[in-house]
């Protein structure tokens, strides 16, 4: 039998159709350049080079979708994500990966793969249960996320997105706190009525951000949510309550479109597990699997 993260990615294949060249999911998506200046309380938390001084950004905004053509305003192309590369000074990249939606369906990868599988072989119209509503039934952390209403953004800049699995930040005094990554737009939350969605070109967003970018950088603020002692962190279903602190680690600010979009797409590999000194991995099973199913789609694509 294959390994779960080629039957994982073979799953959403058979969801998204085959699309040569492109990622499994979030397959239509564009590349950015911008910078990062860490807050001045970053340094202690953690002593990962981003948090020390300034570093270039290289951003990707995309669709979450496998399939490369889907419209930015469809009910598939969410939710969003926004993945970024820290570019530090020797080279050793560290990424973040999220998503627009602060929360996951499953917490390990058999159940990530049974419920692509269940997806993927339920139509609309089929009799009740579907194999989607069986799992449903059964995994109420899916539910909950099937159900959290997704509206569109307006702009990708008007968006909030989140890491969703925990990491540990090694602080200057070797102290260890573990966190998951917010990144909050400056301009605010903004979306669009449903209606306008359907309605909207089907590449809005990409050339929102074309627009916004000329008239000046669209701005973020990377958070790191705290855990308490004893919070979960080897699953990304188990929410932490909405009153730890959110601590601002800096600006995210996105510059422009870069000319060679479509080449560096094509060439970056983001990958949540890629981390420096001074940020560590949790006990999260999803981490090291999305490692190997980014892995896969990455071999299929290039
Ligand atoms: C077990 C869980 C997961 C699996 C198996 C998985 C799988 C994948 C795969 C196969 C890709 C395409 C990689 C490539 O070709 O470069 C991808 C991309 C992506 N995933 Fe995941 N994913 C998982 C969880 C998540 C989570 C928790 C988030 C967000 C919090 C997320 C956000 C994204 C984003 C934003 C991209 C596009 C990255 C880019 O712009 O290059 N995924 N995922």
């Amino acid at each position: 039998e294959d390994p779960l993260a080629v039957r994982i990615v073979n799953e959403m294949n058979a969801i998204f159709g085959t699309h040569p060249g492109f990622r499994a999911t979030h397959a239509k998506g564009a590349v950015y350049d911008g910078s990062f200046t860490p807050a001045p309380d970053a340094a202690r938390l953690s002593r990962a080079p981003q948090f020390q001084a300034p570093l270039p950004l290289l951003v990707r905004f995309s669709d979450g979708s496998g399939n490369p053509m889907i419209p930015d305003g469809a009910p598939a192309a969410r939710p969003h994500g926004m993945a970024l590369r820290f570019v530090t000074p020797d080279g050793q990249p560290n990424d973040i990966v999220a998503n627009a939606l602060d929360d996951f369906p499953v917490g390990n990868g058999e159940d990530f793969l049974a419920f692509l599988h269940a997806v993927a072989n339920s139509r609309p119209g089929m009799a009740s249960p579907t194999p989607l509503e069986r799992f449903l039934a059964s995994h109420p952390a899916a539910q909950r996320v099937v159900q959290t209403p997704k509206p569109a953004p307006r702009s990708f800049a008007t968006q909030p997105y989140f890491g969703v699995n925990a990491f540990w930040m090694v602080g200057a005094d070797g102290t260890r706190r573990a966190f998951r990554y917010a990144i909050e737009p400056v301009a605010g939350r903004d979306v669009l009525e449903a209606s306008a969605a359907a309605a909207a070109p089907p590449d809005y967003l990409f050339a929102e951000l074309d627009q916004r970018l000329a008239a000046g950088p669209a701005m973020f603020t990377l958070v790191a949510q705290m855990a308490a002692e004893g919070d979960p962190t080897h699953d990304a279903t188990l929410r932490w309550p909405a009153d730890r602190p959110r601590v601002a680690l800096g600006t995210i600010s996105i510059r422009a479109r870069r000319a060679d979009s479509d080449a560096q797409q094509r060439a970056l590999n983001f990958d949540p597990t890629n981390v420096v000194e001074g940020i560590a991995l949790s006990d999260d099973p999803l981490l090291p699997l999305r490692r190997e199913a980014y892995g896969v789609s990455i071999a299929r694509r290039q």
